[in-house]
């Protein structure tokens, strides 16, 4: 029997009004992730990403709204609940980890206060407990000598420091989905590869599932298991992160790949993708990744691209690199 994916994202589609019609930030994505799986969610600005994981974890923001499609925790749907036992679920079940720590921290209160209160609120344990376990999250995650510093606020410590508590926070109900939106952008180079190599040990020693978003293909390869790539609000290109970053077979991923430093491939030369991703109001006819893709065709500016389930679910494109079709040979 196959395991029930900790998270199934089902043709999830997001819409906003706008007085100029409306705009379709998630169109149709559709992805799983299991228990002690990483999937990176990667793509430039506004590609979508952000939007995704605000709509599975149901914080965004009207006049954005689910127009279509589904999400499920562990098997149960969670796109159309009420939002009052949605909050529930998110505290209990889901971990947010955002790229501010502060924005998840409070200023006034101690990280000992935040994380006691979050372990009281949803694990079924006293104060004497939860201090003990305020404390074992925190050496967890790398905080020395966490026993006094439970009693520090946040501004007193550094940046990288601060992201590792809010990780503390966001595991120490024990959920087991993580969604971490660009958790290290906000920090130096070096701090970075520590917070990806905390957020990768706790995934696989937990076995808890994380939605890692974050618009660093460089973050990817070193942290996720499988990737999917999103181009103006659809997926590019979905698959294990070792096949898909030496062997992309959407242009667009291959145009992130070789404008990313990746020593793990070993690229020599970096190339930029010519031009910009289109608005979501002015979008493209054709594939919208055409006006940007050397290989466009024909059937290319003229059909909207493909959806990866008409594909072979690996990439969304008409003319998918490796492969030798010809124009003529597709329908
Ligand atoms: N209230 C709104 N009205 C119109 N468009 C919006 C609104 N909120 C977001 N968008 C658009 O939705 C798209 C998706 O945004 P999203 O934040 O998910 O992108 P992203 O891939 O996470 O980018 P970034 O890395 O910059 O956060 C963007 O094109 C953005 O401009």
């Amino acid at each position: 029997m196959t395991e029930t994916p900790v998270l199934s994202v089902r043709d999830l589609t997001v819409e906003i009004p706008t007085r100029h019609g409306i705009l379709r930030p998630v169109d149709q994505v559709s992805y799983d992730i299991r228990a002690g799986e990483i999937l990176g969610v990667v793509g430039e600005s506004g590609a979508g990403k952000s939007m995704t994981g605000n709509a599975v974890i149901g914080l965004l923001d009207p006049p954005a709204r689910i127009t279509g499609g589904e999400v499920l925790l562990k098997g149960e749907p969670i796109h159309d609940i009420p939002r009052a036992r949605l909050r529930r679920l998110r505290g209990k079940h889901m971990g947010m980890i955002f790229q501010d720590p502060l924005t998840s921290l409070n200023p006034l209160l101690t990280i000992g206060d935040q994380l006691t209160e979050t372990i009281t609120e949803h694990l079924n344990v006293g104060q004497d407990e939860a201090r003990k376990r305020a404390i074992a999250a925190l050496d967890e995650v790398g905080i020395p000598a966490a026993s006094a510093r439970i009693g520090s606020y946040p501004h007193e410590f550094s940046g990288g420091m601060r992201q590792r508590v809010v990780i503390a926070l966001a595991l120490c109900a024990e959920p087991e989905l993580v969604i971490a939106d660009e958790p290290t952008t906000a920090l130096d180079v070096s701090v970075q590869a520590q917070i990806v190599a905390l957020l990768k040990r706790l995934c696989r020693e937990r076995g808890v599932a994380v939605m890692l978003v974050t618009h660093d293909m460089g973050v990817i390869a070193e942290a996720a298991d499988r990737v999917a790539v999103m181009y103006a609000g659809r997926l590019a290109e979905l698959g294990p992160v070792r096949e898909v970053i030496t062997n992309a077979h959407h242009p667009y991923t291959a145009g992130l790949m070789a404008s990313t430093p990746l020593a793990s491939v070993g690229q020599k030369r970096l190339k930029q993708i010519p031009g910009a991703m289109p608005r979501l109001g002015a979008l493209p006819d054709g594939c919208a990744f055409h006006p940007r893709c050397e290989y466009a065709q024909d059937k290319c500016r003229r059909d909207p691209g493909p959806s990866l389930q008409a594909c072979d679910g690996r990439a969304a494109c008409w003319f998918p690199l490796g492969t030798t079709q010809k124009e003529d040979t597709v329908a």
